[in-house]
This record gives structure tokens, C-alpha cells and sequence, in this order.
């Protein structure tokens, strides 16, 4: 039995009637859920951190994110930290559109105003949503990046989806947002699988913000990278949040990532999310035990 939407909703204690998006948001969620597996309400009973787990002991589905609530603004970065299999990519994919979420609510806001639900749309309208106005950085650039493809011409990818017809104009707007995330432009017409990690991230942000996005989703854009590398790729995106007014969700497992970007952070822990804050005060000092063992065990 699958879940109908106002049941969902009711079960994941999200309001039935959500009031007038807020516009200053970019994103609002509410009760997201994404279950993998049975659906039914019976596997959400008995998981989630007071259960030690994410796993149903009714029908063995995995429930990945339950009751999730979260919001981003323009110009703003929302980290989302939590350990391995607690639920943050998830919550990502589901955002992205990679994969349908179960239960909830994503109202999107894009830089013109208009308002959309993203759980609603068709899957035509949510590929032409990441064309124009959701991008996502990945964590393996193979998932982002077409390898035999040059960086210009994977840069040029989401321009010509988008209708961009004429050579000129593409090539100098490859060519300027590979400037901006400091690829060499003498390399711009050789295939991406012949750069270093962090060149192929380099152009995998520059291809991210192509079509000038209103959302940029950030799973774990620096993991893999050599440190010194990795504190290069930071540096870029910091620098990018700051002078875009792209709103940005960011994964990772990394604090010194989490400190830099955000400025509001979400933990979660078996698929739920058991504390919201700012990052400064989050970081220094934790309320939940699970964050509280979490900011120790990354401080060492
Ligand atoms: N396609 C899938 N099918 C079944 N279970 C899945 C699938 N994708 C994720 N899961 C499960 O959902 C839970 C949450 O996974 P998720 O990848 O969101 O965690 P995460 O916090 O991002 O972990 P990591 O930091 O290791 O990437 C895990 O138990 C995972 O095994």
C-alpha cells in the first residue's frame, strides 16, 4: 500500500495546507521523505535515531530521509552534515530530481519569482528545471562530466540544451566561465579525462553555473581531492557564492567545508534530522548528543 499524499504528509507531520511560500526562499521543504523499498506506512515505525536505525523492522525498507524540513535563500548556503548513510545525499538527489521522493513538499523559487513545486512536476519539466535553474556539482566528476568530451564542449552542454544556438556566444561563455574557475583556457579543447581531480571539479562548476542557476547542489565537492587541491576548489566556491546570489545546499561529511561555504547547517542521523542551526554556533557548540559526538569525533 503506498502512502497518499495528504497521508503522507499528515504522517510526516508536514502542514496539510502549506501557507504562502515565503519569498525569500529559494527552496522550502517540507516532510521530505524518500523510503527504498516498501512504501507503506508500516516501515516508518520503528526507525530513525531514537531506533538506532534507518532500516524498518516491519518490512525491511530503508527509509533514507524521513519528515526532512529545510530552506535556503538567495545568496545563502545550507550545509547538511551527518554520517555515513544518515540520509544527506538523499535528501539531495531528491531535490535534484535524480530520484522521486516519497513524501513531501519543494517549493522553488527561481531568480525571476515564479514559484514552482518541484514534487509535482513531470519528469520533462523537472530535466528542463536542471537545465535552466537547479545544477548540481557531484562528487565523482563522471557523473557531471562527459570524460571524452573537451572541457569547452561539456561547459557548452547545458548552453545548447537550454536553446543556445549560435557558435560565437557559446564559445565565449564557455570560454569566460572556464576563466572564472580558473581552467587554463589553452586546455579548453582537450578532453576532460585527461585533467587533474581538481581540474575536472573546476569545470564541473563551470558547466554548474552555465545557465546562471537559481539552486546549486554541492554533494560532497571536494572529497577525493588532495588537501591542498581541495583548499583550492573551496576557495573558488566561496569566492562564487559570495559574488552569484545563487542559493546553495551543501553536503558534506567535512567540517572545514561545512564552516567555509555555510552559514546555516542541518544534521542528520538515520535519515531524520535532529538539529538546525547556525554553522558557527552548531560547530561550537552542538545541543544534540549525536551532533555533540559528531563535532568531537571531527575535532579529534
Ligand atoms: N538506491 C538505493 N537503494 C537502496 N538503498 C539506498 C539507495 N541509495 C541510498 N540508500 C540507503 O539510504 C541510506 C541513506 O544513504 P545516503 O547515500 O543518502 O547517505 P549519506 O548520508 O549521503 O551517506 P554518505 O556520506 O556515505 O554518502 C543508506 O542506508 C543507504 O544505504
Amino acid at each position: 500500500m503506498s502512502l497518499t499524499l495528504h497521508e503522507r504528509a499528515q504522517y510526516a507531520g508536514a502542514p496539510l495546507a502549506s501557507p504562502a511560500p515565503a519569498p525569500a526562499w529559494t527552496l522550502s521543504v517540507r516532510g521530505l521523505g524518500k523510503i527504498y523499498g516498501d512504501t507503506s506506512e508500516e516501515s516508518i515505525a520503528g526507525t530513525g535515531p531514537e531506533f538506532g536505525t534507518a532500516v524498518s523492522p516491519n518490512t525491511g525498507a530503508i527509509v533514507a530521509a524521513w519528515g526532512v524540513d529545510l530552506d535556503v535563500a538567495p545568496g545563502e548556503a545550507l550545509g547538511v552534515i551527518g554520517e555515513s548513510g544518515s540520509g544527506k545525499s538523499t535528501v539531495l538527489r531528491c531535490i535534484a530530481g535524480d530520484e522521486p521522493a516519497t513524501a513531501g513538499e519543494m517549493l522553488f523559487t527561481d531568480h525571476g519569482g515564479s514559484t514552482e513545486r518541484l514534487d509535482q512536476l513531470s519528469p520533462t519539466e523537472r530535466r528542463r528545471m536542471r537545465i535552466s535553474d537547479i545544477s548540481v556539482v557531484y562528487q565523482d566528476p563522471a557523473l557531471g562530466l562527459t570524460m571524452d568530451v573537451s572541457a569547452g564542449g561539456n561547459v557548452a552542454d547545458p548552453l545548447t540544451a537550454a536553446g543556445w544556438r549560435n557558435f560565437g556566444r557559446i564559445r565565449s561563455r564557455a570560454t569566460e566561465l572556464l576563466q572564472r574557475t580558473e581552467v587554463p583556457i589553452a586546455r579548453m579543447d582537450h578532453p576532460v579525462k585527461a585533467f587533474s581531480g581538481g581540474m575536472k571539479q573546476r569545470v564541473q562548476i563551470a558547466k554548474s553555473l552555465a545557465n546562471d542557476p537559481s539552486l546549486l547542489l554541492l554533494d560532497e565537492p571536494t572529497t577525493g581531492l588532495d588537501a591542498s587541491v581541495a583548499a583550492g576548489v573551496l576557495d573558488l566556491m566561496r569566492g562564487l557564492l559570495e559574488e552569484t546570489n545563487v542559493a546553495a545546499i551543501v553536503v558534506s561529511h567535512d567540517f572545514s567545508v561545512i564552516e567555509m561555504l555555510t552559514t546555516r547547517v542541518i544534521v542528520m542521523q538515520h535519515g531524520r534530522v535532529v538539529e538546525a542551526g547556525l554553522t558557527d554556533q552548531l560547530l561550537e557548540d552542538p545541543q544534540h548528543p549525536y551532533s555533540q559526538q559528531l563535532v568531537a569525533a571531527a575535532r579529534g
